[in-house]
């Protein structure tokens, strides 16, 4: 398993090994040992969640606000997306910065995003099953966003802006200002 920290402080991206042999494949989808080695987070998880999407589908950009923000570990169970996530803790060196990364079933990658980012995803592929582990319980009163075209992010989602299928509640989220003051490095 490769464990590499981004130019993001605390934003990891995982590649885990992989056996193949002739029954398939096998790999640790999560080693909280290995993971607290190369990290020094000792992420304890509460909740798993899965979700299917359509090509096409913008998921985010999600948080939750303090106390229930969550870190999550986020992988890919069939097709391709890209995975997006912004850096909301004021006086990080990359607050208010994007990170964007492809992720999918083939390559196996996993993206460790610690509290105080926005977190979202659009599908690449005909359809998408998206796995991830949460370290705070859903605490839908606390549930916050930020508007997936924000134009001080001016994020690349990859698609056609007119193609991109959004949930009424994704259309009216805030703006990345709105977000600002709500966590700290
Ligand atoms: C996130 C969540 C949703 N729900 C319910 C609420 C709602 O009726 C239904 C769908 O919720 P949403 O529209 O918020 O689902 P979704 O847009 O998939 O939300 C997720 O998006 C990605 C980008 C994230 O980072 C996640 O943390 C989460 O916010 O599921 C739960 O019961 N538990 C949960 O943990």
């Amino acid at each position: 398993m490769i464990i590499e920290e981004t130019r993001f402080p605390g934003l990891f991206v995982i590649q885990p090994k992989v056996f193949e042999d002739e029954r398939g494949y096998f790999f640790e989808s999560f080693s909280a040992a290995n993971f607290e080695k190369a990290t020094g987070v000792k992420a304890d998880f509460v909740q798993h969640n899965q979700s299917k999407s359509s090509k096409g589908v913008l998921r985010g950009l999600h948080f939750q606000r303090e106390p229930y923000a969550q870190a999550k570990l986020v992988r890919v169970l069939s097709g391709t997306i890209l995975d997006v996530v912004v850096d909301l803790r004021e006086g990080s060196p990359t607050y208010q910065q994007h990170f964007s990364i492809e992720m999918s079933a083939e390559d196996k990658k996993q993206l460790f995003v610690p509290r105080g980012f926005a977190h979202g995803f659009v599908i690449l592929s005909e359809t998408a099953e998206f796995f991830y582990c949460v370290d705070r319980p859903y605490a839908p009163n606390f549930d916050d966003g930020i508007r997936f075209d924000d134009s001080s992010l001016n994020i690349d989602w990859k698609l056609d802006k007119l193609s991109l299928i959004l949930s009424e509640k994704d259309k009216g989220l805030g703006t990345l200002n709105d977000a600002a003051g709500k966590f700290k490095f």
